[in-house]
């Protein structure tokens, strides 16, 4: 397996007002070739420092980073062209339309995709004579993926991709984030929405406070996959009844012999979400 990413011990401090941050203390991390990874943590836990040093856009202190293997801070023209970066609220006032907004971008590229494929893609075909400013906030943010993904970028970066995405848009934009990873795209997500990241990610990293606390699959991070579960019914006196349990068939099988093999009232058997460990791996106590 090849790496698109290979980052060890790095680390950012910043200095203002004399107080010092570390707001990456050491961080290892790998992300293979045609995954799509999630960075997931709390605000401020040092996720966009991270991602910053990996586009080049920052100078690390100390550590190893190895982008489409070349390091960031001094890796050229060549190498910017093969990677694709979305950012968080980008702003454009420009007069132009999204078509020719989309044909101006697309001479900076040797291999550009043309400006119909992009709006098909990113479902922007029937406002391609609209002005930029006259989009809305999500159509401007699909405008953002589609200006991303001109270049046909080997490695994108996707900043919180679908804040303020209505849910239809938001799926939509999960079957685009798809059908580019199916192309071949390594796609690096940073999200705050938990539902996004298991619904797309092979794999998540949670960073809290500049450290990698756990690199997983989404059904396996913080032993997810043999935590204990929980089997939930409505007791005959209208009480709602929740059991703890590693043996949930076993549980289900006494209910049954109890209810007579009739229907158990709103019988639920549930693992914990990806919310559930992913907020007590950052320390929030259950709800
Ligand atoms: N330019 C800067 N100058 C000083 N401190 C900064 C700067 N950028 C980030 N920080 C600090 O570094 C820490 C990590 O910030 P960072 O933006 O990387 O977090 P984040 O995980 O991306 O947060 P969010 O989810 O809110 O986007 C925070 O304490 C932040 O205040």
């Amino acid at each position: 397996m090849t790496q698109a990413v290979q980052v060890s011990g790095l680390r950012k401090t910043y200095t203002t007002k004399k107080v010092t941050t570390a707001a990456v203390d050491g961080v290892d991390l790998s992300i293979n070739t045609g995954e799509i990874f999630a960075l997931l943590g709390p605000n401020g836990a040092g996720k966009s420092t991270t991602v910053e040093i990996l586009e080049g856009y920052r100078h690390r202190d100390a550590g190893e980073v190895s982008v489409l293997g070349e390091d960031p801070q001094t890796a050229g023209t060549r190498w910017r062209e093969r990677i694709g970066i979305v950012l968080q609220n980008t702003k454009d006032l420009s007069l132009l339309t999204v078509r020719e907004s989309l044909r101006t971008f697309s001479y900076y590229y040797p291999n550009a995709r043309g400006a119909d494929e992009l709006m098909e893609l990113v479902g922007l075909s029937g406002k391609a004579d609209a002005k930029l400013t006259a989009l809305s906030g999500g159509q401007r943010r699909r405008m953002d993926v589609a200006l991303g993904i001109i270049g046909r970028p080997e490695l994108l970066f996707l900043d919180e991709p679908t804040t303020g995405f209505d849910p239809e848009a938001r799926r939509q934009f999960w079957d685009l984030i798809r059908q580019l990873r199916a192309d071949g795209t390594t796609i690096l997500l940073t999200t705050h929405y938990l539902d996004e990241a298991e619904a797309l990610a092979d794999r998540v990293g949670v960073i809290n406070a500049g450290k990698v606390i756990e690199v997983n699959t989404p059904d396996r991070l913080g032993g997810r996959h043999g935590a204990e579960a929980t089997v939930r019914y409505r007791d005959p006196s209208g009480e709602l009844v929740s059991i703890g349990t590693n043996t949930p068939t076993e549980t289900v099988r006494e209910l049954m012999q109890r209810f007579d093999n009739a229907e158990i009232p709103e019988l639920t058997v549930a693992r914990p979400s990806l919310e559930d460990v992913y907020l007590k791996m950052i320390g929030v106590p259950a709800a």
